[in-house]
């Protein structure tokens, strides 16, 4: 057998970039909604001694080609090394041969980022201006990277646990550091949450009306970012309705009826947004098919670079 390859962190970050991930995340959903990839959601094992959480995510896509799995690990009180660590195995769908591992890191950064932008996309209200990120962690800068890439907001209002952070990305981003997570979205048109919290952190009476919220954290079924009558308020969309009902807290307790898959409004089986007053929200947990087709990107990209 061939020896296996090995793709670096650093490799990921030298190839991949936003204007060609976010397209890639679109497929990726349609795809995922319209039954043409095989992915059963996620298990999950807890490590209990540790406050950490270990996945299992593969997923099939024959069309692509693509055969693949994420291991994610999620240990919300790491210090000293990243929260989230992720390696993306790689095998030839064809004969079953592993190929490629590609570390999953920077993609799990980036992906989640991608297809939450994907999601503004197709919900929110045309050209907003006013940008909130409640959280100041590697999820909270993907966002604002992934989400300035589609607009230009006038505004970016932080808020988040500890201030020193929100002060630090508030200073990269040029962005408004809030004391409170009330200040940072009453006046946002575009929401997002990106914290390890598991208790509601956002409240229905701060959203202003016809904005939009990623609802990117809180991935356990007793976890929550989400006020339950906010989620109840919402025209709700998900990212996979069989993950949604097994894994969120803010769907699973607030008992509020989810609209669509967001891969059904690309395929245009759901109409989206209804009036420009409404508030919608999208309920990220994340899919192995955005790992798999994310890092046969990066693939790509680093076979046309040597072959170049
Ligand atoms: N939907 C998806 O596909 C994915 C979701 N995530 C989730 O997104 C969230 C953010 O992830 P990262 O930015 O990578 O993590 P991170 O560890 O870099 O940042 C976490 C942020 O949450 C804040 N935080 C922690 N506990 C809090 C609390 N009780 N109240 C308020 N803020 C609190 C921290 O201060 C920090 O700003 C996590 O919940 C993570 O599991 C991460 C990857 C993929
Ligand atoms: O999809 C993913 O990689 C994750 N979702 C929640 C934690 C990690």
């Amino acid at each position: 057998m061939e020896q296996m390859k090995f793709i670096s962190a650093s490799q990921v970050k030298n190839v991949l970039t936003f204007e060609l991930l976010i397209p890639q995340m679109e497929k990726a959903l349609a795809k995922f909604s319209d039954k043409k990839v095989v992915q059963p959601v996620r298990s999950v094992i807890p490590v209990k001694e540790y406050g950490g959480f270990f996945g299992l995510m593969p997923s099939l896509c024959s069309e692509d080609n693509v055969l693949a799995t994420k291991l994610v690990s999620f240990y919300p009180n790491n210090k000293d090394v990243p929260t989230h660590n992720a390696v993306i195995a790689m095998f030839n769908a064809s004969n079953g041969v592993p190929e490629v591992i590609v570390d999953g890191e920077v993609i799990t950064a980036m992906r989640t980022a991608a297809v939450s932008a994907v999601a503004t996309k197709f919900l929110s209200n045309k050209n907003p201006k006013v940008l909130a990120l409640l959280g100041s962690g590697v999820q909270a800068r993907s966002h604002y990277q992934a989400l300035s890439t589609l607009y230009k907001f006038e505004e970016i209002r932080i808020w988040g646990r500890t201030k020193t952070n929100v002060e630090l990305l508030a200073s990269e981003l040029n962005g408004i550091a809030c004391q409170t997570a009330e200040d940072a979205v009453k006046e946002a048109d575009v929401i997002v949450t990106v914290t390890s919290s598991t208790i509601p952190i956002l409240k229905k009476e701060w959203v202003k009306p016809g904005a939009h919220i990623n609802a990117v954290g809180a991935c356990r079924p007793d976890w929550q970012e989400i006020d339950p009558e906010l989620m109840r308020l919402v025209s709700l969309f998900v990212d996979s309705r069989d993950a949604a009902l097994t894994e969120s807290g803010d769907v699973i307790l607030s008992k509020a009826d989810i609209e669509a898959e967001v891969g059904e409004v690309i395929l245009g089986k759901n109409g989206g947004r209804k009036t420009a007053t409404d508030v919608t929200l999208f309920k990220s947990l994340g899919l192995a098919i955005e790992d798999a087709l994310s890092a046969k990107l990066v693939c790509d990209l680093l076979s046309s670079s040597y072959s170049s």
